[in-house]
């Protein structure tokens, strides 16, 4: 993924103001800015959920995105959910989506209405779903809230192996707390990206 110059203002006030980002194959990266900084608003240009002022994305290859609110429907079980993206992704099978279902731990919910789930078990099935075309690239925004101490460990083991396999994972967070974790860390201040690492533009 590689972005360039991009803007974004909501009426006067400014929020992205020329920011630059490359995204490597096998790279695991995170943005982290105080509440407000911008990062939500980012990761939606760069899902081109919104479109920028200024600026382009461009992406090299599909891409998931898993936004801080799950968008589910409280009316269909997690399995109709699975069938359902299934479908709107073109896939052959849920064999991806059932492993990343083993590794969260959630599949006995497979027959749970969205509605009855648990915070953190909507947070694993909104993953699921951005996770189980096998995306390329991975722009997950908060994607670990609501998970506990052992889910938390889960979904690093999971970001892990997606970077091994050469994929790119970018997790968007108020705090970094796992700075160790990542290749690479930028923080979204003043609508400009700023290098936190020693390799600060991977
Ligand atoms: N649709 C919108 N219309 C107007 N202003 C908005 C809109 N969305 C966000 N903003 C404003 O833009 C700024 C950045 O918001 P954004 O949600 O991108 O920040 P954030 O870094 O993700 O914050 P948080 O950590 O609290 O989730 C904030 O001042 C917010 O009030």
């Amino acid at each position: 993924m590689e972005v360039t110059g991009v803007y974004h203002a909501y009426g006067r006030r400014a929020v992205l103001c020329g920011v630059d980002l490359r995204l490597r194959p096998g790279v695991l990266a995170g943005i982290v800015g105080e509440n407000g900084a911008g990062k939500t608003t980012l990761l939606r240009i760069l899902s081109g959920e919104l479109a920028p002022d200024r600026g382009t994305v461009r992406h090299y290859g599909g891409f998931g995105y898993c936004p801080q609110a799950a968008v589910l429907n409280d009316a269909l079980t997690v399995r109709q959910h699975l069938r359902y993206f299934k479908v709107a992704y073109g896939l052959s099978d849920l064999v991806r989506a059932e492993e990343v279902m083993e590794t969260l731990q959630f599949s006995e919910y497979a027959d749970e209405r969205a509605g009855v789930l648990s915070g953190g078990t909507r947070q694993k099935l909104n993953l699921t779903l951005a996770l189980m075309h096998h995306p390329r690239t991975l722009l997950l925004d908060e994607p670990y809230q609501g998970f506990d101490w052992e889910t938390y460990q889960r979904f690093w083991d999971l970001a892990s192996r997606l970077r091994e396999d050469g994929r790119s994972v970018l997790v968007v967070s108020h705090l970094a707390y796992d700075a160790e974790r990542l290749d690479t860390l930028w923080r979204l201040d003043g609508g400009r990206l700023h290098g936190q690492t020693a390799e600060p533009t991977a």
